[in-house]
């Protein structure tokens, strides 16, 4: 059976590491017989140069037609004069909500190699395995009306509205659920129950599914005390489910526990489990072209890829099993590196990943 993979590189470090991953994906496609088929389409300010569009029409249908996605990362100072429409990240939220991948998987697991690369002590974080589940195509992402208006006597004045509906809250939850199932039986919503009603609602709904998982412990948090939780004893959470913005500033917090944003992937679902996987970081204009880039998030991405959306769980650990012997073998890119290590740059650490497979 052949299925197509969309690779989709976009702007900054994104050709860097998608470069690594694809190498590893197509060792595996081989070893493991999977009958991928690699295919590539443009996104972000790389689509804007060539076309004038973040998201082109021929990408979404390729990625519409496609079994499952990886991209790199999108945006750049190149694009930020642009108007918002028109801005590199607008084409990653289309393909988001054009494919309904509203559910947002990113698990933030310190490998023990890694343990003196985290920004807190090994003793809070040794054997930290969080899985947070954002909401990826509502809240103030997408609420409408958005935009910058002009007030009496002149002066401008911006505004998003953070919205969400019952079924909106309902579908995310369940993810939320599930995966607690299949974890530790936790579950922490975080919320802003005290100032937004969006979010008393979504309290609400998250009180009222939990009687459907009787097997599932579900408490609830403030996001302001979980941005604090996440560092002063992160051990405390096993499954956190959040909406879209909360999730998007808790996740790269927790990036920072792993020992670095470069380590973190993510999966992106709808209904039907295709998805779209990505690492959790941005194109880091700061260090494009160096080849110094971290690849290991886009390659784990690439494993989440094979375990949610082509079913081929072997070839899945097959990576993570090689991601974790490269770290065995001392190599660290620069994001991670640590004393008595090996540097090594981004080619060469998608090459050591590939060896160790
Ligand atoms: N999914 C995405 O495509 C995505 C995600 C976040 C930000 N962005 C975009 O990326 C651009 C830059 O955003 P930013 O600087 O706020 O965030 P960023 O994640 O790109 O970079 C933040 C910091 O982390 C470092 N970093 C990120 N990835 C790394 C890696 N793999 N290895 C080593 N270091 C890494 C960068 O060098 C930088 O110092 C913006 O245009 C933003 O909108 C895109
Ligand atoms: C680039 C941006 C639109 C995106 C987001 O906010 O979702 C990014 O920060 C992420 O975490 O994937
Ligand atoms: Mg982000």
């Amino acid at each position: 059976m052949s299925r197509s993979v969309l690779m989709l590189p976009g702007d900054g470090i994104g050709p860097e590491i998608v470069a690594e991953a694809e190498k590893v994906l197509k060792k595996v496609n081989e070893q493991f017989e999977l009958g991928l088929q690699f295919d590539h389409g443009l996104v972000g300010g790389a689509a804007i140069d060539e076309t004038g569009e973040p998201l082109p029409g021929k990408t979404l249908d390729r990625a519409e037609k496609s079994d499952a996605i990886l991209l790199g990362a999108v945006g750049g100072p190149k694009w930020d004069k642009l108007e918002m429409a028109k801005r590199p990240e607008k084409g990653l939220l289309g393909l988001r909500s054009n494919l309904k991948l509203f559910a947002n998987l990113r698990p933030a697991i310190l490998y023990p190699q890694l343990a003196s690369a985290s920004s807190l002590k090994p003793e809070v974080v040794s054997g930290l395995d969080i899985m947070i589940v954002r909401e990826l195509t509502g809240g103030i992402y997408f609420g409408q009306p958005r935009g910058v208006r002009k007030l009496e006597g002149g002066e401008r004045q911006g505004y998003n509205t953070y919205v969400y509906s019952e079924s909106e809250i309902r579908r995310i939850g369940r993810v939320a659920f599930e995966a607690a199932q299949q974890r530790s039986g936790k579950l922490c919503s975080v919320d802003k129950a005290n100032v937004l009603e969006v979010t008393v609602l979504w309290r609400e709904i998250m009180d009222d599914l939990a009687k459907e998982y009787p097997d599932v412990e579900l408490s609830h948090m403030y996001v302001d005390n979980a941005a604090m939780q996440l560092v002063r004893a992160p051990k405390q959470f096993d499954v956190i489910v959040t909406g879209n913005m909360f999730g998007d500033i808790l996740s790269d917090e927790a990036a920072m526990l792993t020992g670095s944003i470069g380590m973190l992937p993510s999966a992106s679902l709808n209904s039907e489990k295709q998805g779209m996987y990505e690492p959790c970081h941005g194109s880091a204009p700061d260090i494009a072209g160096q080849g110094i880039a971290n690849p290991l998030a886009t390659i784990l991405s690439g494993a989440m890829m094979l375990r949610y959306s082509l079913g081929e769980e072997k070839a899945a650990e097959a990576i993570e099993a090689a991601v974790s012997k490269v770290l065995d073998q001392g190599l660290r890119t620069a994001d991670i590196m640590s004393e008595g290590a090996k540097q090594v740059s981004t080619r060469e650490m998608g090459d050591a990943v590939l060896a160790a497979l």
